[in-house]
């Protein structure tokens, strides 16, 4: 893909989520994997950038999405031991509230279209719609 190795360039959109930002404590496994994928993205948009790879690299965060996989809150085989705290995850959801999928795909038609994005968190939630993680001086590789 990359233009430095033969290929045309482009735009990959990594699907992390609120949970890759803030603390999950009914779901510290999916929390660790989702910050593990802000970590990523914003190291390999920065090698993208210093390496010219006509590659740009972001990464989308939701809240609650009404997809399937919702459903598997309601499920004790995916949830294990923490299938007990399913509650306060519903009460959270009430809290949050529930985007509808529409608006995550137009939050990467953004990215997509947006040609100076490269190494971006956008965090989409019910209260804030789109919008994007502002990071530090300190935290901000070059890119
Ligand atoms: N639904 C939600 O509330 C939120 C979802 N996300 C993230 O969004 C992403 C998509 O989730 P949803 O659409 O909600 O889930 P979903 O369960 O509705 O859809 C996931 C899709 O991925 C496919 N899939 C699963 N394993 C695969 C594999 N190894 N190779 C190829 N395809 C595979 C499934 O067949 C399914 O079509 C996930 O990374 C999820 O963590 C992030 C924030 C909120
Ligand atoms: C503020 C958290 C928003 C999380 C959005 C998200 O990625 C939801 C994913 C759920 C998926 O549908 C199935 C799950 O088990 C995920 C639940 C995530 C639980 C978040 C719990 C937050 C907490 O413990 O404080």
């Amino acid at each position: 893909m990359r233009k430095n190795n033969g290929g045309h360039g482009g735009v990959i959109i990594n699907i992390s989520s609120l949970a890759g930002l803030t603390p999950a404590a009914y779901q510290p496994v999916y929390s660790a994997s989702k910050h593990g994928v802000i970590g990523f993205t914003r190291s390999i948009a920065a090698l993208a950038s210093i390496g010219n790879y006509g590659v740009r690299i972001n990464s989308v965060c939701p809240a609650f999405v009404d997809t399937p996989l919702l459903e598997s809150i309601e499920k004790e085989e995916n949830m294990g031991e923490l299938f007990k705290y399913k509650d306060r995850i519903k009460d959270m959801m009430k809290c949050y509230g529930v985007l509808d999928p529409s608006l995550i795909a137009k939050g990467m038609i953004d990215l997509i279209e947006d040609d100076a994005s490269n190494g971006a968190v956008m965090k989409i939630t019910t209260s804030r719609g789109i919008h994007f993680e502002e990071f530090g001086v300190q935290q901000k590789t070059k890119i």
